[in-house]
């Protein structure tokens, strides 16, 4: 029931201009698919008559793959709603580029069921959103994902986790600046991520501090990159003479990332002072 001023308003009139007024696609389709009314921009947006058709049937009458896609989403999320038990759901669909927030919520006409269905366009407010979560999660130095994305992230068993930190770094500052300093932070962030496999993320959580989660790797094959990777950053002069030390777990050894992330940090600095040695040894 809808309570209007009968004094002073039209009960249809009020009740028409609410539904045509909406700045967003309503329509109303039977549990089958069948569209039993729309309000006028939901109609705009096809080239032709929906009444009566079902969302398959119009996919079929439409050439742009973006619309069908979105028309499949639609599809699925009323076989959703008829199938849960709440009696309203509020999703995301997107169509190419753009995305609208809906409302889907049952009706019952004639005793049958219906779902109504009311979604704005969103697209700015994804834009802002995603570039927000981007700048969130990026390094403002050498534009690699950071610290916060690290611990945001998911883990699945098959992945090898590398604490590194560079050694010498601080010779780098001292010798040539800071702004070099950042240069090779920026090229050695490059050169990671273009030596390892695309599914591969490169973190950098700290000053002179990258995490690596290597994806389907062993140990053994993490281990062979990295020092593959080591090798030629020692040789390149245009990382200035440094180098680079880490430790590898892999993550089915542990329960946790954390756990994993803290084995590898122990090696990491076992490793960084057998390297140490060994070049003291040396000289
Ligand atoms: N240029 C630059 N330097 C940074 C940045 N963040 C941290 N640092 C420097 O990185 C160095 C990190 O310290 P350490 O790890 O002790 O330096 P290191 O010489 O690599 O020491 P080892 O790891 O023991 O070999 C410090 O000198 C910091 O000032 C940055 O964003 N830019």
């Amino acid at each position: 029931m809808i309570y209007i001023d009968t004094d002073n308003y039209q009960k249809n009139e009020i009740v028409n201009l609410i539904s045509e007024s909406f700045p967003g696609f309503f329509t109303v389709r039977k549990m089958s698919g069948e569209h039993v009314a729309y309000n006028q921009i939901y109609k705009s947006f096809f080239p032709f008559e929906v009444m009566g058709k079902t969302l398959k049937d119009i996919s079929e009458l439409v050439d742009d793959s973006d619309v069908i896609d979105l028309l499949i989403q639609c599809q699925h999320n009323d076989e959703q709603l008829f199938e849960s038990e709440e009696s309203i759901l509020v999703l995301i669909e997107s169509m190419g580029s753009s995305y609208f927030e809906s409302v889907r919520y049952f009706l019952e006409i004639d005793n049958q069921p219906h779902v109504a269905l009311m979604a704005w366009d969103i697209t700015d407010r994804v834009k802002v959103e995603k570039k927000l979560k981007f700048q969130l999660e990026r390094d403002g130095l050498t534009g690699a994902l950071n610290k916060h994305a690290l611990l945001m992230r998911t883990y699945q068993e098959n992945q090898t986790i590398a604490y590194l930190d560079l050694d010498n770094f601080k010779q780098v500052n001292d010798h040539f600046g800071h702004s070099v300093g950042d240069e090779v932070l920026i090229l050695f962030t490059q050169y990671m991520q273009q030596a390892l496999s695309r599914h591969d993320c490169v973190y950098r959580i700290g000053g002179d501090e990258f995490v690596i989660v290597f994806d389907c790797a062993s140990i053994q094959q993490a281990e062979n990159i990295l020092v593959e990777a080591r090798s030629y950053v020692e040789r390149s002069e245009r990382f200035k003479g440094v180098s680079f030390s880490f430790g590898l777990d892999a993550m089915s050894n542990h329960a946790d990332f954390d756990a994993s992330l803290k084995n590898a940090d122990v090696k990491l600095y076992q490793q960084k002072r057998m390297r140490k040695m060994n070049t003291l040894a040396v000289s």
